[in-house]
């Protein structure tokens, strides 16, 4: 139970659309608080905590921008949305890589921002929303941009397919996609498609009735059954035989399935997410994937991104999984050459190679400081040129500032200070470039 009513920052400098969003969100139960401008906003943050903020884009003494980043960086636990001139879906994407977690197209309706009150509310922070331990650990640009996704294609009802490298956490995507929908209640049936041997499959997904084989001496449900009124996650979808791809097409295509066995049909309501390592069109090029199945599952594509591409979550990705391992006892603590090997290492098995060292480290360290060895790093994946020195005494983040500024100086000096070009060779967009040279303060 809150102890108190969920409290909303409303800022915009236009005092009569201020005043009907407050209208609006007091008749909902909740405590407004507004702002005219992003120092207004800076200062009512400070003073209380909020449950929700709501921002303008345009305010008179800058960005709508500036609050969410400034909600960001701060780590203040608040939601925010943006609301936008119309038209502007640029503006749009900026705020949600930025961090924001939806947005509001101007003339706002009145249902709609109610709606995305109601389910920023209820929903909260969506990582957490779905337990800590189901979220997806980063704020990289690219995770950021993932999470957001995630949290809008979460409210559809289409088809998703994950696509990424193997470890890069597309499990995870699936269950925060059923976890911050309105399928949440319901079951979510992960599948390995790869692992049902060609025989079975037909049975595992549909069920059968008793007798319809040998062996078979009672009726059982299939996958499809089992996730009706949820998610069914297909992982490895492309390892399924091309007779079995055409029966799932009808059965997505028609929301019916027929157990073997049973002359009838029965209806089932099933939300598609799957996930393949492969890459899905490049499977249907090669005959080994059916073209009208992948236009059925590929209604919103999702790409996760391999953690050499993240580099800037590894020590969050760690901090977390030392937490997990340490099960509530005493976090295992990593001497600062083995933070430095784990830093410099290309992880070519991604998080899930991460978690593995990690947790083979913690058994070899038997409780003592993690040194490099217990990590066992594989020397051909270690790239000495990756990372520069930990200075000794050096924090951790000051540590990465530097990389990072490295790394930009070097992209601006190659491409004689254009910063379209620097930022497409970091890639990274060039909003998020022009924010990080902001924030190092490199002119
Ligand atoms: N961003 C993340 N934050 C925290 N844990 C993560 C993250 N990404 C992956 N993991 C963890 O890494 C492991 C691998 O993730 P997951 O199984 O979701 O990956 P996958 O892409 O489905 O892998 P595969 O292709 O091998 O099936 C899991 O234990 C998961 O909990």
């Amino acid at each position: 139970m809150r102890k108190r009513l969920p409290r909303v920052l409303v800022i915009d400098d236009e005092p009569d659309l201020r005043e009907l969003v407050e209208l609006t969100l007091i008749k909902m139960g909740l405590e407004v608080t507004t702002a005219g401008c992003v120092a207004d906003a800076k200062t009512r943050l400070a003073e209380h905590e909020f449950d929700l903020a709501l921002t303008d884009m345009r305010l008179s003494d800058g960005e709508g921008l500036e609050v969410v980043r400034h909600i960001v960086d701060a780590g203040l636990d608040v939601p925010v949305a943006v609301i936008t001139a119309y038209g502007s879906a640029e503006n749009a994407v900026a705020a949600m890589k930025a961090g924001a977690f939806d947005y509001l197209a101007k003339p706002v309706g009145l249902a709609d921002l109610r709606s995305l009150v109601r389910s920023a509310l209820s929903l909260g922070d969506p990582v957490a929303a779905a337990g800590h331990a189901d979220g997806l650990v980063g704020e990289a640009p690219a995770m950021q941009e993932v999470k957001a996704l995630i949290f809008k294609i979460a409210k559809s009802q289409a088809a998703v397919t994950i696509e990424g490298e193997s470890g890069t956490g597309k499990e995870r995507a699936a269950r925060l996609i059923h976890a911050q929908g309105p399928r949440a209640a319901g079951p979510f049936v992960p599948v390995n498609c790869g692992a049902i041997p060609d025989t079975l499959v037909e049975a595992e997904f549909f069920g059968y009735k008793k007798g319809a084989f040998t062996g078979a001496d009672a009726d059982r449900d299939g996958f499809f059954q089992g996730a009706d009124g949820g998610t069914l996650f297909l992982d490895e979808v492309g390892d399924l035989p091309l007779v079995m791809q055409v029966k799932l097409l009808r059965a997505i295509q028609e929301k019916k399935v027929r157990r073997l066995g049973n002359h009838g049909e029965e209806p089932v309501d099933v939300r598609i997410v799957c996930a393949s390592h492969k890459k899905l069109n490049e499977l249907v090029d090669a005959g080994q994937f059916r073209q009208d199945l992948y236009y059925r599952l590929n209604v919103i594509a999702l790409k996760m991104p391999p953690l050499r591409e993240l580099r800037e979550d590894v020590p969050k990705l760690i901090g977390h999984l030392l937490e997990r391992f340490a099960a509530g006892g005493e976090k295992p603590r990593l001497a600062p050459a083995a933070v430095q090997a784990l830093l410099a290492y290309h992880y070519p098995g991604n998080v899930r190679e991460l978690e593995n060292i990690l947790e083979r480290a913690v058994a070899l360290s038997g409780g003592a400081l993690i040194e490099p060895i217990d990590l066992q790093l594989t020397p051909a994946s270690i790239d000495p040129d990756a990372a520069p020195a930990l200075a000794s005494g050096e924090a951790l983040q000051d540590y990465l500032d530097r990389v990072e500024r490295e790394a930009i100086l070097k992209a601006l000096d190659a491409t004689r200070y254009n910063r379209t070009q620097a930022a497409k060779n970091l890639g990274v967009s060039f909003r998020s470039l022009r924010y990080r040279l902001e924030r190092l303060g490199i002119k």
